[in-house]
């Protein structure tokens, strides 16, 4: 329970490599089933790129002096002739050009005139050659990156029909807390519960697949009883199982001994970052994992962006994730020994304002931020300082 909490970068790289040595086995599917999904092996081309010599505007091949006699037309997807002097081909741009061509003349700066064609060729050859943009062999992207469209458009360009990727983690949410109301206005002691609703979406953008029916769960009732059964069910399923609340000691606060009950061994037990420090991850018998996130809203957030971001990119095989900079526009307080995670938005004139109702048990802040910038132990984040930033996995379109 007393444990020294650990520093918060020590922390990143601690579930990383613990979600890394536990990652899913690659397996290799339909290229339209890997958005999203992580490259288990590296994306080789299969063939030079492009296959064959290809024309790059509409007009004609030709070979020798000019002007040359049109023998017939080439277009895209047939397989071309061989050329001989004074002959031109009439070609369709992404056609292929025929072996032996010495130039392609645009249609648009040639004539023809019965069955002869002249004009003056660009000196630069208007078709790309095989290889031009990758060489069979080649090593086009690396190990552990994220298949986003481009990378599948890629994969296909080079005759990739499959793919071998790691899938993503199955997530299950539990929420633990009696004040919690799902429906409704909060009143008498009770609270809707802002986080079950909330994070099967960050999940989602973090490459993870929130399982249906376990996203969320809750609430549990506060009892040890519930919370180990809620705990052993969710764990049957999921590869990873978010709970929100019950982190500290307090008379209803389960989730360490519900820990203990189950064989865990902690990964992270407490990190010395503010807001979130209660925060958690650990590590089950058979390779499963559980992320205690804090019960305050913000400060749950700031436990999914600390620990369970490079806990997926472990057990996905990607990197560390990396922190870009920016630069703060107005000061932002350090928590002494403590990292200090802060909410910032870039404003138009591309630096980084704190935002106000940032308090750890308030949303409001969070609901228009970009992400956290990073105010290391000891340092105060001064106006112009230059500092990481842990961005929120939002679309920069979609920004509030
Ligand atoms: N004696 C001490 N008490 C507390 C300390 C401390 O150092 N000493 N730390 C505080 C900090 S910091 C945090 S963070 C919280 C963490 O507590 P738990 O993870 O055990 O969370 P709960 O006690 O269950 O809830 C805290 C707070 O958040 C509200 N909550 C919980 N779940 C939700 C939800 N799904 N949606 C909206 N709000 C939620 C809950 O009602 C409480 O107000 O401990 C402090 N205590
Ligand atoms: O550190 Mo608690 O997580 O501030 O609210």
């Amino acid at each position: 329970m007393n444990e020294a909490p650990i520093a918060w970068d020590e922390a990143v790289v601690a579930v990383h490599a613990a979600g890394r040595a536990a990652a899913a086995p690659a397996q290799a599917l339909p290229l339209a089933e890997c958005d999203g999904l992580t490259l288990a092996e590296p994306l080789v081309s299969l063939t030079d790129l492009p296959a064959f010599a290809t024309s790059s505007v509409d007009g004609y091949a030709l070979r020798g002096p000019g002007p040359w006699r049109l023998a017939g037309r080439i277009l895209a997807g047939q397989t071309a002739p061989p050329i001989s002097d004074g002959v031109a081909f009439e070609i369709a741009t992404g056609a292929m050009v025929p072996a032996g061509t010495g130039h392609v003349l645009r249609v648009e700066e040639s004539t023809l005139d019965g069955e002869v064609v002249s004009g003056t060729p660009r000196p630069l050859p208007e078709w790309r050659e095989p290889g031009d943009e990758a060489h069979k062999g080649d090593e086009l992207l690396p190990a552990g990156t994220p298949v986003t469209p481009a990378v599948i458009g890629m994969a296909a360009a080079c005759g990739y029909d499959t793919v071998s990727v790691r899938r993503a983690p199955r997530t299950a949410l539990l929420v633990f807390g009696d004040e919690l109301r799902t429906a409704g206005l909060p009143g008498d002691g009770q609270v809707r519960d802002a986080l079950g609703p909330q994070l099967p979406g960050w999940l989602r953008r973090l490459g993870a697949d929130p399982l249906p029916g376990l996203s969320p769960r809750g609430p549990i009732e506060d009892t040890l009883e519930a919370h180990v059964s809620a705990l052993k069910d969710a764990l049957e399923q999921a590869d990873l199982v978010c709970t929100t609340g019950g982190t500290m000691h307090g008379p209803v606060d389960h989730l360490h001994p519900a820990l203990a009950a189950l064989g865990a061994r902690y990964v992270v037990n407490t990190v010395a970052v503010r807001p979130g420090f209660p925060m958690l991850v650990a590590e089950l018998p058979g390779g499963k994992f559980v992320a205690g996130l804090p019960g305050n809203p913000q400060s749950a957030i700031v436990a999914l962006m600390s620990l369970v971001e490079p806990l997926i990119a472990g057990l996905t095989g990607r990197a560390v994730p990396r922190r870009d900079t920016v630069t703060l526009g107005a000061p932002v307080p350090g928590r002494g020994g403590y990292t200090h995670l802060a909410l910032v938005r870039i404003e138009d004139d591309g630096l980084a304002y704190p935002l106000a109702h940032s308090a750890s048990a308030m949303l409001r802040g969070l609901a228009r931020s970009d992400g956290f910038a990073v105010i290391v132990p000891g340092a105060q984040g001064d106006a112009g300082a230059v500092v990481p930033l842990v961005p929120l996995p939002i679309f920069f379109g979609a920004r509030p």
